[in-house]
């Protein structure tokens, strides 16, 4: 069945064309993006769900999201999706980081042009046949110090465009390298600095409990007189109350937002000031911007929907689609490892290292990590996948360690999961071969080789002799069928372990039964 994607917001129709292009199934409705109680009835229809900023995927909205695999943002803040929820849910969330940067930064450059010269108020007057040109004059900013706060990807493309009109950039961004300041040509400044020396201010930062209201009464407070403030970023990084008073005190000479604190923003204290100007949220408005961040978005979700390829995720790491096929079966001999450890642990797990060697240890590990959290985990939770796997772990205290090396042994490739509880350490091995199969090749340091099918017995016992022979008949007795027989063990007469394909799920007499063989230690029916 083709996958379905619903579009709940306005996206440029190139996404369409995309998703029809790639055989998905795709229904265009950007109305039901602001209806919440519609958007819930209709979410479990879907595998994948692209929006802008209007529509609010909430837990409610994900708790109804049952066949939802992918929530693609055309654009780049994904304040409006709980990724946390996303992500217990197994939901990829991925945006498009660059589509809309140049845009954004030129709407920032835009509203700094409109507050040196007072474009709009001029424009307002003009076509009210006042003709004041006394009234607006305006100041140069040729000389002028434009202050960046985050300097990521479109606080450096302002920074840029500042530079070539002659201004002199200074930025605070906690992330920013000295290497990376020195190529841009911004001097890195701390924030107080920053307050104290610009005469613009434009804000570029997300919104997180670090950044929100990074322009406090306080620091408004410790700003230049007239300084000039844009922001282009996210409501929430000014107090605007505290904004409004400075304005009003003339102590800020202006200010130009795009986005507030609430929106849409019908009503804001900064309404009706002579020196601010407000545009509607238009950063990314642009349709250069718009047929970006839909193409790509639309691209991204297909090549996850149909090719497992993952791009600009936030909740899982990045797989190319040339990687794709070639991690496929070692995503599969991870989640096997895994789920192999885990359906033999029965203590409470305290760490999991993960041993990648050889060609396999070249490779993009962590999609393989995450699924052999999974596959560990999924005993005990039902509701776990790649995506949710790595939180789920870190939430139940669970230490991922993941080490790789170059080839040690025969196998040029080589996965070791090694399972740590609170009484031991247990590791299960296994290998991809050249037709693509993965295999087990060491159970508990005893070297064997099984290729895992749906129903596996698993036995450990005492090395002699009659043991398989008693075995084979017992289950030959009860009709089951034996599809493959692996056997291992670590020195004669030592520990052994046998590793059988039977065709039929095992009752629990069954296993009474096999338990109760001579020699035998341990008894387990594994399900893949
Ligand atoms: N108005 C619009 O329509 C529009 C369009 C696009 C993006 N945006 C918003 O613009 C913002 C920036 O986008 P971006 O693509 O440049 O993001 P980015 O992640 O590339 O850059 C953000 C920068 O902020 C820095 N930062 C983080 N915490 C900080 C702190 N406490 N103090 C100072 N700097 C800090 C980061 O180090 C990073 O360099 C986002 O909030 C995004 O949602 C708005
Ligand atoms: O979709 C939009 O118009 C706004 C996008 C912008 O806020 C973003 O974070 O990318």
């Amino acid at each position: 069945m083709a996958p379905r994607v619903l579009i709940s917001d306005k996206l440029s129709d190139a996404a369409v064309q995309i998703f029809r292009d790639r055989g998905i199934e795709v229904d265009f409705e950007p109305e039901l993006g602001p209806d919440k109680e519609k958007l819930a009835e209709r979410i479990g229809d879907y595998d994948g769900l692209a929006i802008r900023s209007a529509t609010k995927v909430t837990e409610k909205i994900i708790a109804r999201a049952d066949r939802l695999k992918v929530i693609g943002r055309a654009g780049i803040g994904v304040d409006n999706v709980d990724i946390p929820e996303a992500t217990k849910k197994g939901i990829i969330v991925m945006n498009t980081p660059f589509g809309n940067s140049i845009t954004t930064a030129e709407h920032a450059i835009a509203l700094m042009f409109a507050l040196a010269r007072q474009i709009p108020q001029a424009d307002a007057s003009t076509q009210a046949g006042k003709w004041e040109k006394n009234r607006f004059v305006g100041t140069e900013i040729t000389g002028k110090t434009l202050g960046v706060v985050g300097c990521g990807n479109i606080g450096s493309i302002a920074a840029s465009r500042a530079i070539g009109l002659r201004m002199k950039v200074i930025a605070f961004d906690p992330f920013l390298s000295d290497e990376r300041a020195l190529e841009l040509g911004v001097e890195k400044v701390d924030l107080d600095a920053l307050l104290a020396r610009a005469d613009f201010i434009t804000l570029h930062t997300p919104l997180t409990d670090k950044t929100r209201n990074i322009l406090s009464r306080e620091a408004l407070a410790k700003t230049k007189k007239g300084v000039r403030i844009i922001n282009c970023a996210r409501g929430g990084l000014v107090d605007e109350t505290a904004l409004r008073e400075a304005l009003d005190s003339g102590h800020v000479g202006g200010a130009a937002f795009d986005v507030f604190v609430e929106e849409p923003a019908k009503e804001n204290v900064l309404f009706g000031h002579p020196n601010v100007v407000c545009t509607p949220h238009l950063g990314a408005s642009t349709k250069e911007a718009q047929e970006n961040v839909a193409l790509q978005v639309a691209e991204q979700m297909a090549d996850y929907l149909l090719n497992g390829a993952v791009t600009n995720a936030l909740n899982m790491p990045s797989i190319t689609a040339e990687e794709a096929p070639r991690l496929t079966p070692f995503v599969k001999l991870a989640e096997q490892l895994g789920s192999f450890a885990g359906q033999l642990t029965e203590t409470s797990i305290r760490g999991l290292r993960i041993e990648y060697e050889g060609d396999v240890a070249e490779m993009n590990v962590k999609p393989l990590t995450s699924a052999a959290v999974t596959g560990l985990l999924r005993p005990m939770l039902q509701d776990v996948n790649m995506i949710s796997a790595p939180v789920m772990a870190r939430e139940r205290g669970i230490h991922v360690e993941e080490v790789r090396r170059e080839q040690q042994g025969a196998y040029e490739n080589y996965i070791r999961l090694t399972v740590i509880t609170e009484r031991q350490e247990r590791s299960v091995a296994g290998t991809v071969f050249s037709d693509g199969r993965p295999r087990i090749i060491q159970v508990k340091g005893i070297n064997m080789e099984a290729e895992l099918g749906p129903h596996m017995l698993y036995v450990t016992n005492e090395d002699k002799p009659g043991f398989i022979g008693r075995l084979g008949t017992l289950l030959g007795q009860t009709d089951v069928n034996i599809a493959t027989f692996a056997l291992g063990r670590l020195e004669r007469g030592g520990d052994a372990i046998a590793l059988i394909e039977v065709d039929t799920e095992l009752s629990e007499g069954m296993l009474k039964e096999i338990e109760a063989l001579p020699n035998v230690r341990q008894v387990k029916a594994l399900e893949f």
